[in-house]
């Protein structure tokens, strides 16, 4: 099976070229600029065809959140428009599409944990160029899923465990908000997930569950009690720790708004390919370690 994942030096495309390795069998290329420019549609279709994938895995995006609030046209046209090119280049090939998406797709007003029925209502600009993306990638290909995941680290790219790292080198305290709730995904998770459904879709010509999934750690955090897990795994790890102190989201001014509660039901991916992710707090302190190391 010959998975092609577009965003060469992003989390989850690192990490599926590392799961890749350890899979006799799997093999996975990662595409990225100049030769997929995501933000150049034009580019896109004959560099996924040239790939010869069996299966797309649509992982690149803008993501930088804050900065998207001064930069829609091009969040947009990188998340929507560009995602649905590869879509599009998937769908003319034959082959389905695994694209990530995002938990800023919700406003964070409910009580409990989303569900993929749930109304959508992006506060960012992010959130909704992701959306929208969303949209294209199941317009161009019905084979599609579309996996929304959140709050992603990984020994790769930037992510926040690597920023708590580098923050408590040189900080006694970190204030930290204690009001926002999500799942952290580690995304070594998220790539042994995708090679599960990628398998599985693989295998069964006739899988009929396209749509969208969400696909995030088990259990549930702040912003302020994962700090403080990552901090308190680096102490024992011999690396450097800081206080964490919770603040509130009015204390931490920035430019995009993000939801409160992005809690995230992962039971229809359990369900439907039989894969659970482990709790966020193994999968943090295995990260960290190796953020140490
Ligand atoms: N990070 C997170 O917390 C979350 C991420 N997601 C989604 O998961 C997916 C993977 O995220 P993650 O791996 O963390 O992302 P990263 O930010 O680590 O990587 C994004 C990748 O996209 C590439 N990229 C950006 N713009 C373009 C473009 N115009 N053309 C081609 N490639 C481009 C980047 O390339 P370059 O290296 O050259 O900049 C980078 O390789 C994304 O769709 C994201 O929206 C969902 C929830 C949470
Ligand atoms: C660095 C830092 C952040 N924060 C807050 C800001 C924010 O509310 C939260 C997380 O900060 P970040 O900048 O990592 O968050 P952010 O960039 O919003 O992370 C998001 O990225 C996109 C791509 C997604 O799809 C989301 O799932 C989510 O992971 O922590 C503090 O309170 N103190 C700090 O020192
Ligand atoms: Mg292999």
């Amino acid at each position: 099976m010959r998975l092609v994942v577009t965003g060469r030096e992003g989390q989850v495309a690192s990490s599926l070229l590392e799961a890749g390795q350890r899979h006799p069998g799997v093999e996975v290329i990662a595409i990225g600029r100049p030769e997929l420019d995501l933000a150049k549609p034009d580019t896109v279709i004959d560099t996924i065809a040239a790939a010869k994938p069996d299966i797309v895995v649509s992982a690149a995006a803008y993501t930088a959140v804050d900065q998207a609030e001064d930069e829609p046209d091009l969040a947009f046209a990188v998340n929507a428009v560009g995602a649905g090119k590869v879509a599009e280049a998937a769908a003319q090939l034959g082959v389905p599409v695994i694209h990530l998406s995002t938990d800023y797709v919700f406003d964070g007003s409910a009580s409990g944990a989303y569900v993929e029925t749930d109304a959508t209502a992006p506060r960012s600009v992010y959130g909704a160029s992701k959306l929208a993306g969303e949209q294209a990638v199941a317009a161009a290909n019905p084979r599609h899923l579309i996996l929304r995941t959140a709050w992603v680290y990984s020994p790769f790219g930037k992510n926040f465990v690597k920023t708590m790292l580098r923050l408590a080198a040189d900080r006694d305290e970190i204030s930290v908000v204690a009001d926002q709730w999500g799942n952290p995904t580690s995304a070594l998770d998220i790539a042994d997930a995708v090679l599960h459904a990628a398998a599985t879709l693989h295998g069964n010509k006739s899988f009929a569950a396209f749509g969208v999934y969400h696909l995030a750690g088990t259990g549930e955090a702040n912003w302020s009690g994962f700090a403080r897990h990552i901090l308190d795994t680096s102490r024992v790890s011999g690396g450097p720790w800081a206080r964490v102190r919770d603040i509130a989201t009015m204390d931490y001014p920035t430019k995009a708004r993000r939801p409160a509660n992005s809690r995230l039901s992962s039971a229809k991916f359990a369900s439907v390919f039989g894969w659970n992710a482990p709790d966020w707090r193994l999968s943090t302190e295995a990260v960290a370690r190796r953020v140490l190391v």
